[in-house]
């Protein structure tokens, strides 16, 4: 015991420590002033998009992307001003479906500029890129730190809503958009009517409860196969998982989208759906499902979406 205490003397009194501790403290001090700093540029960006929204899913696949893109061109339509930000670090949509896969990240001083798709404007990892094969192999912080620098650096300017896209399920990109934008005024949340896909949604739903993030609703993409001959719709797979998680979690179903061929037409082609067909069937169920979002959007005011089914918080 005596041996020990005096070691520990020894540790309070050596000089060599005392420095250490002492260039451990300045790292610390200029470690939190340069969060201080990034957390107030975050702030200032954020604070000039009046809506931010995130598409999520449990389940890959199942047409996040398509959602967001065809969201985000709506609103454009209706004349908003509007950002579309692709936060999938490993499978960037976004780029291919607005046809700008080409396109490369460009810089002002400290400033990402968005790329443009007519009045939209865009980001995704896609441009960072150097060709359409290469695979970014990268672990949890360094996809968190690229989401904060997309968020806190990319001049989006005054903006009435910015679209998130996610990848699929509740990792490292979804957690850290949910943490890092504050005021989301929510998640619509994608799913196809089976079962398999349902059960992974379900999980969603809970992430967001626990996260606080409300939810705007459910989208169930793919119900029924729209004949591109005739435009019947036939039901092909087993049906109604969407309305069931909206009924059971007490969430609001926005709606069914049918399969149609278009619409992997446009994703393909580059050129959105909604844009290119915009008079078709599929159009016109499109346009219903997203009408409760464009109104969120049109009420006056930032983040004006009631929280909805938002239980207790319970820290993540
Ligand atoms: N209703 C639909 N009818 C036909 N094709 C569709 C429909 N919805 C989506 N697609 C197509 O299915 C493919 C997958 O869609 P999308 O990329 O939007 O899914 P995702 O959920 O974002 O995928 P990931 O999980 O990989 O990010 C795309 O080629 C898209 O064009």
């Amino acid at each position: 015991m005596k041996l020990k205490s005096s070691g520990l003397e020894m540790l309070e009194t050596c000089s060599t420590c005392q420095q250490k501790e002492h260039s451990a403290a300045t790292r610390r001090a200029n470690k939190s002033e340069k969060e201080n700093r990034e957390q107030q540029r975050l702030q200032s960006r954020l604070c000039r998009i009046k809506h931010k929204i995130i598409v999520l899913s449990g389940k890959g696949g199942v047409g996040k992307s398509m959602v967001a893109v065809n969201l985000a061109i709506s609103l454009a339509r209706s004349g908003k001003r509007v950002g579309v930000l692709d936060v999938d670090i490993h499978g960037p949509s976004i780029p291919t479906m607005l046809g700008l896969e080409n396109e490369k990240l460009h810089g002002d001083g400290n400033d990402l500029l968005p790329i443009s798709y007519g009045n939209l404007m865009v980001m995704s990892i896609g441009f960072v890129l150097n060709n359409h094969d290469e695979a970014l192999i990268w672990r949890g912080p360094r996809k968190i730190a690229a989401i904060k620098q997309f968020l806190a650096d990319v001049a989006w300017g005054d903006l009435d809503c910015l679209v998130v896209d996610s990848p699929p399920g509740t990792g490292d990109e979804v957690l850290s958009v949910c943490q890092l934008i504050d005021n989301l005024d929510g998640a619509i949340l994608v799913t196809t009517p089976q079962k398999i896909a349902a059960i992974d949604v379900r999980k969603t739903v809970t992430f967001c409860r626990r996260l606080q993030v409300p939810i705007l609703g459910v989208v169930e993409n793919m119900n029924g196969f729209v004949c591109p001959k005739c435009g019947e719709i036939t039901s092909i797979l087993p049906e109604g998982e969407g309305r069931k998680i909206a009924q059971d979690m007490e969430i609001p179903f926005l709606g069914s989208i049918p399969i149609d061929p278009d619409i992997a037409w446009a994703g393909d082609r580059g050129s959105p759906f909604l844009e290119q067909f915009a008079d078709s069937r599929t159009a016109e169920i499109m346009n219903r499902v997203v009408a409760p979002l464009l109104s969120l959007i049109s009420a006056k005011g930032p983040n004006r979406s009631k929280r909805l089914a938002v239980e207790s918080a319970s820290s993540v």
